[in-house]
């Protein structure tokens, strides 16, 4: 039977309530789409749209209020949810792998220097915490990483993707894996497509996953290098333009402040309880952003666009961000979604659902953690 996209008849796509027309033709897309491609490299043939229908019909919903709320109080800790669910499926997958505690024996992918200033941890046991209340080990923590990502994107203004569940946690941090195969700032163009190109993505899918740029911050060691020294020279990175190369500059002195974000809306009780105010450690250094800094036209939409022209402009605050315009192809898609807002947030849901499938473990393998720092 043929269906029109806008008007599903799946009672799934009314319950996700998609924000956006261009949202629902997505969601729509990917609820009529036959089996996952052999080649995708995905193992998400196992999940399933909705997985805790029965056994915590709830789940989602907690996690998007949660995240909601954070959002209202914290909003700096958004962004961190992504890259948290980002470096937890690069390395083994989407397991959970990432929130584990080091114990005797077993090193943790949180001490592993690319991670070293990851965050989030602490909004992911909140939540966890709040859905144990409601289901009793039931609900991953592999699941609420991704789960909590997507809503994190939803807020900061970024597509809808319609995830399916059903992962299980691993019983095992793979520490050794972070320090080597999560990509460095510092890496070049053919470093970055061969990481990626690892894991089933292409030179399209690579540089719209990166558009999770346009949020969140990024601290002054990851670029000062650019900003006095380049390459052990002793002067700024030749192909930063003067006006930026000041802006980054009086932002990333050589002597670093301390800044740590304000609160202006009063916190529910449930982020009260969970003592989600304030940061979980001082900043430790002055961070930019891409947001406010690109060519922002006055209306449109600030998530993907805005970190494209950036790029375009030779505004890239990463060196491997800058990067992406240094070849014809990867080049031509940084110039599409500089312009192309609807291309954009397509390409960029459909790699985040199969950056959230890769490698998942579904039952019978893995477990359902009660404390998603510790093997249950
Ligand atoms: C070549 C690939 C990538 C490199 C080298 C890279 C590197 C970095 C670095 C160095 C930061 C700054 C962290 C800090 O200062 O605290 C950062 C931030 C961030 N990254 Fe990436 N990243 C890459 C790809 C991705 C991908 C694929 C995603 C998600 C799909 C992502 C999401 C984020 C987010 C949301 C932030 C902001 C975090 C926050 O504000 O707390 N990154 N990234």
């Amino acid at each position: 039977t043929t269906m029109d996209p806008k008007r599903p008849n799946s009672t799934q796509i009314v319950r996700f309530k998609p924000s956006r027309d261009i949202d629902a033709i997505i969601t729509a897309r990917f609820l009529l789409r036959s089996e996952p491609s052999m080649d995708d490299r995905t193992d998400g043939g196992s999940l399933e749209y909705d997985y805790y229908r029965e056994s915590c019909p709830r789940a989602e919903r907690i996690v998007r209020e949660m995240v909601q709320e954070l959002y209202q109080v914290r909003p700096r800790g958004i962004p961190s949810l992504l890259r948290l669910a980002f470096h937890d499926c690069f390395v083994e997958g989407c397991d959970a792998s990432i929130l584990l505690d080091p114990i005797n024996g077993m090193a943790s992918e949180k001490d592993a220097s690319p991670n070293e200033l990851l965050k989030g941890y602490d909004i992911i046991e909140a939540i966890k915490f709040e859905i144990e209340r409601a289901c009793p080990r039931t609900v991953s923590c592999a699941d609420i990483l991704v789960l909590a990502a997507r809503e994190a994107l939803l807020t900061v203004g970024g597509p809808f993707y319609p995830l399916q569940t059903g992962r299980r946690d691993s019983m095992i941090s793979y520490a050794e894996l972070a320090e080597h195969q999560l990509p460095s700032p510092f890496i070049d163009l053919s470093e970055i497509l061969s990481s990626f190109g690892a894991r089933g993505f292409n030179e399209r899918e690579t540089v719209s996953l990166l558009g999770a740029h346009s949020v969140g911050s990024i601290h002054c060691k990851f670029f000062e290098d650019r900003l006095y020294n380049f390459s052990g020279t002793n002067r700024p990175d030749p192909s930063l333009e003067s006006r930026f190369l000041n802006l980054m500059r009086s932002r990333c002195s050589k002597f670093h402040s301390a800044s740590s974000p304000k609160l202006s809306v009063a916190p529910s009780p449930s982020v009260r309880a969970a003592g989600l105010l304030a940061p979980p450690m001082a900043e430790p250094e002055t961070v930019m952003s891409y947001e406010g800094l690109g060519p922002r036209p006055a209306e449109g939409p600030a998530f993907g666009a805005p970190y494209y022209r950036s790029l375009l402009e030779g505004r890239g605050i990463l060196f491997s961000d800058q990067q992406l315009t240094g070849s014809e192809e990867t080049g031509s898609w940084v110039r599409a979604y500089a312009w192309d807002t609807a291309l954009f947030r397509k390409d960029f849901a459909e790699t985040m659902l199969k950056l959230s499938s890769l490698q998942v473990l579904t039952a019978p393998n893995g477990q359902v953690r009660v404390n998603c720092s510790k093997i249950a």
